[in-house]
């Protein structure tokens, strides 16, 4: 079932895009029932892409990205009293050039719930399964827009299964599946791919940017032999070095290392002091996302779940009990790196950006990553522009029919369009516009500047 929604609190007047919000059944039986928010193209909804967008956490809403990444609205910080958040429209929105669906996955996240309290276990595999038979039955719901080029998207966490959500769409082509998909590759931000590297690398992205000494960094690479993740509790040395590492970081913001660090206790309290944090924006989702007449415009069912969370944190964790569901996330894929190298078989693009002040997921891991597939450089490191400035610097590689892009957004955070709005919305659209070429051209771009993930600051 889905809504056309026309008005929402907070936004004066009609809204002046499509927005249709809905849930899809999927899981056995149907017993998840999985929220989303579609915002059509502005542009050409007929013949632009249709792009898919998983959040991260996991456990984090689609609208934390709407809202506060590159969705049609965001908050008006300046006009927006303490009790109820006033909208404004997002001049730097992806939905101007791209039909987008913004999900509530895996279940337990947003507005998405269970019709049974064991239905919440979830899992990697599981989350990539369910997202595609979500897609599947979403497109047999909109066979209007089977034709559209499609792209699955996502950030962090979700660079965990973005890859293989797209292999399943491919492999379904391939098979036979029905509704056949335009799959034409897929887009991610400061992903999670190898959560080793994504670790393992910080020591030498805190180093690139200054965060530690050269000597210090000299003597935990030589001590710890490289590996900062596994350490021989004997190895004394590294240990010590560390230490000095931990001491030089414990107050950086990671998802921006040069934003305020905030003690997040004030969180609980809903209480702007100290300060400007961040982590401020996000109560005005809290107020907003959990009022009565927002869900109701919204299309929320009542009594589904009892909190939305921006991001239900207890999958990220453990599987203790959270706020308003129970329900265990098991972390069953550890790398999705191979994914990706079944898609450089496909006929298929994808555009893959860091924020180059992300520390959780750095542009420093996704490079290491990216070198291990061993794919020919076609357009070696280079800047890409935005209004004569430099937006960030680029790597084309191009293998058969696949081509692959990595690019950072110099001075954004995590995630890039929070920070650099005015850089990300032109690097997408442009790496769309190529698919016309109806080949498959993967553009890797960092969102330079952009942290973790790169949308949210760097719309
Ligand atoms: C479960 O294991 C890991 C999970 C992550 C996930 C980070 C994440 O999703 O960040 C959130 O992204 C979303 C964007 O999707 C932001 O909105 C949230 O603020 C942000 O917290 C990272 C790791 O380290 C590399 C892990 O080991």
């Amino acid at each position: 079932t889905h809504f056309i929604v026309e008005t929402l609190p907070g936004f004066d007047g009609q809204l002046p895009f499509k927005l249709e919000t809905g849930y899809i059944g999927v899981g056995e039986e149907e017993k998840l029932e999985l929220f989303y928010f579609f915002v059509e193209s502005e542009r050409d909804p007929q013949n632009d892409p249709l792009m898919i967008w998983l959040t991260g956490g996991p456990g984090c809403s689609g609208l934390s990205t709407f809202l506060y990444e590159f969705g049609p609205l965001t908050f008006d910080y300046a006009n927006s009293s303490g009790n109820f958040p006033k909208l404004e429209l997002n001049l730097h929105s992806w939905t101007k050039v791209a039909n987008i669906i913004f999900i509530d996955q895996p279940v337990g996240t947003g507005y998405s719930y269970a019709k049974t309290s064991e239905a919440y276990n979830s899992n990697d595999t599981l989350s990539a399964t369910l997202t595609y038979d979500f897609l599947r039955k979403w497109l047999m719901d909109h066979p209007e827009y089977l034709k559209n080029p499609l792209y699955v998207g996502g950030e962090s966490y979700a660079g965990i299964y973005i890859p293989l959500v797209t292999r399943k769409i491919y492999d379904g082509v391939e098979v036979g599946d029905e509704p056949q998909m335009n799959i034409k590759g897929y887009i991610q931000g400061n992903a999670l791919t190898d959560t080793y590297i994504a670790v393992n690398s910080r020591v030498k992205y805190a180093y690139h940017m200054g965060l530690i000494s050269d000597k210090i960094y000299q003597s935990a690479k030589a001590n710890c032999n490289g590996n900062y993740v596994d350490i021989d509790p004997n190895n004394i040395l590294c240990l010590n070095n560390l230490q000095k590492v931990k001491k030089c970081l414990n107050n950086i913001r990671s998802h921006h290392i040069l934003e305020n660090w905030c003690d997040l206790s004030f969180l609980r309290s809903n209480v702007h002091s100290g300060p400007w944090c961040r982590e401020n924006n996000y109560i005005y989702s809290k107020i907003w996302a959990n009022d009565k007449a927002v869900q109701k415009a919204l299309n929320v069912r009542e009594g589904t779940i009892l909190e939305w969370l921006r991001c239900n944190n207890s999958m990220r964790y453990s599987a203790r009990e959270s706020m308003n569901r129970s329900g265990s996330y098991v972390f069953d894929i550890q790398t999705s790196i191979d994914d990706h190298r079944h898609l450089i078989s496909k006929s298929c693009r994808a555009l893959i950006y860091s924020g180059d002040h992300d520390m959780t997921i750095s542009h420093v891991s996704t490079e290491e990553w990216i070198d291990t597939l061993k794919l020919p450089i076609v357009d070696d490191w280079e800047p890409w522009f935005v209004e004569d400035q430099v937006a960030g610097y680029k790597v084309k590689y191009l293998q058969n029919d696949y081509e692959l892009t990595y690019a950072t957004v110099k001075g954004a955070g995590h995630t890039a369009p929070e920070y650099k709005p005015r850089q990300c919305l032109p690097m997408v659209d442009r790496y769309k516009v190529k698919y016309l070429q109806n080949d498959y051209e993967l553009t890797y771009a960092t969102v330079k500047g952009a942290g973790h993930t790169a949308p949210e600051y760097k719309p």
